[in-house]
């Protein structure tokens, strides 16, 4: 069956950097027949045009179409998977009020958009930010699709840590497993060395407490901002390379014996208030993401989690009293 994929913010930077590997077959198999449906505001629809001009031109196998519009209930009519990456940046001046209000413009819409036209068994990433309250924003303008399906990226969170800590200890990233991303897509995450395994043994025990807590800690949580200062723009293909990452997991299941993160409405687990939309060790089975249960949580972890969570619970507060959900 032709799997229908909604990507918003199609003409962004993210977008042209996804897009191709979607239709190539990287999103959901080798086997999956994939149609493009690129939602984009007025101005940037023309430019949308071109890169699908381009996806033509690459004569994917799997490709059975392209849409383009500027109308949610278009673009998510039937769709089967959903990747919100479109999103308000914060401009000068603007203060954080203006910036989730903003955002709810575009994900209340986007939400109401999927509950009503979108396929029975849609699933959303929430790639633009503030990725997790945008998620929330969506998932309660959406009541009729269970709140499981819609999700936000911290993904790219989660490769990051694999990358400086495959780095520091000189080992190739596969021989990392159980690495751990807590809480928001922000500088409060929380990335988890102590359930996290290299060769076998706990990751936390084979580097430096300092380093730990005053090198990769900050370095995985302020690594957007690094990018930023260095490329001039935010991050892209490693933003789409987690995207892809993330959808492919949630479809086709993770790996035994290892476990991913992703920001999924919490059941309460690990003292996460119900319903917020955070990161967690996730595994996914069955098409589902399950929330990976039982872990110990000391006092250092314990204090960065609430932290997080804290913030999320805060950020969760401002959209409510702004009505947006
Ligand atoms: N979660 C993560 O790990 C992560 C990582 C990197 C970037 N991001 C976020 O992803 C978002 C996109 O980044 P980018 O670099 O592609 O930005 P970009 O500015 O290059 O592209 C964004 C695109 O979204 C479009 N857009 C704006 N409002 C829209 C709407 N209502 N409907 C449809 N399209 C709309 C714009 O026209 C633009 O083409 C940003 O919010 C960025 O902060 C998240
Ligand atoms: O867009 C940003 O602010 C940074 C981005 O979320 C990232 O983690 O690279």
């Amino acid at each position: 069956m032709t799997v229908k994929v909604t990507v918003t913010g199609a003409a962004g930077q993210i977008g042209y950097a996804l897009l191709f590997r979607i239709a190539s077959g990287q999103l959901l198999g080798a086997d999956t027949p994939v149609k493009l449906s690129l939602l984009e505001i007025p101005q940037a629809v023309k430019s949308a045009e071109g890169t699908a001009m381009e996806l033509d031109d690459c004569a994917f196998p799997l490709l059975r179409g392209i849409e383009i519009s500027d109308d949610p209930a278009k673009a998510f009519d039937g769709a089967n998977v959903a990747l919100l990456v479109g999103a308000r940046p914060r401009t000068k001046g603007m203060e954080r009020g203006d910036l989730l209000e903003a955002n709810g413009g575009i994900f209340g819409p986007q939400g109401k958009a999927i509950n009503d036209h979108a396929a029975d068994d849609i699933r959303v990433l929430v790639v633009g930010n503030p990725a997790n309250t945008n998620a929330l924003i969506a998932q309660s303008a959406a009541p009729d699709v269970p709140a499981e399906r819609f999700t936000a990226m911290t993904r790219l969170d989660h490769n990051r840590a694999l990358s400086q800590l495959a780095a520091k200890l000189n080992v190739p990233v596969a021989e990392i497993k159980k690495m751990t991303i807590w809480g928001n897509h922000s500088a409060t995450q929380y990335p988890d060395l102590f359930h996290a395994e290299v060769g076998g043994k706990i990751a936390a025990e084979q580097v430096e407490q300092e380093w730990l807590r005053d090198t990769f800690i900050p370095t995985v949580a302020k690594r957007g901002a690094a990018i930023i200062e260095a490329r001039g723009a935010s991050s892209a293909a490693s933003a789409a390379n987690a995207a892809i990452d993330h959808v492919h997991d949630w479809v086709n299941g993770t790996p035994e014996g290892d476990w991913t993160s992703a920001a999924i409405p919490s059941d309460g687990s690990y003292g996460v208030p119900e319903g917020l939309i955070s990161s967690f060790p996730v595994v996914s089975r069955n098409g589902r993401w399950e929330i990976v249960q039982g872990l110990e949580i000391d006092a250092f972890s314990r204090e960065r989690i609430d932290a997080s969570v804290g913030e999320l619970v805060e950020e969760r507060d401002a959209v409510r009293a702004l009505g947006l959900i």
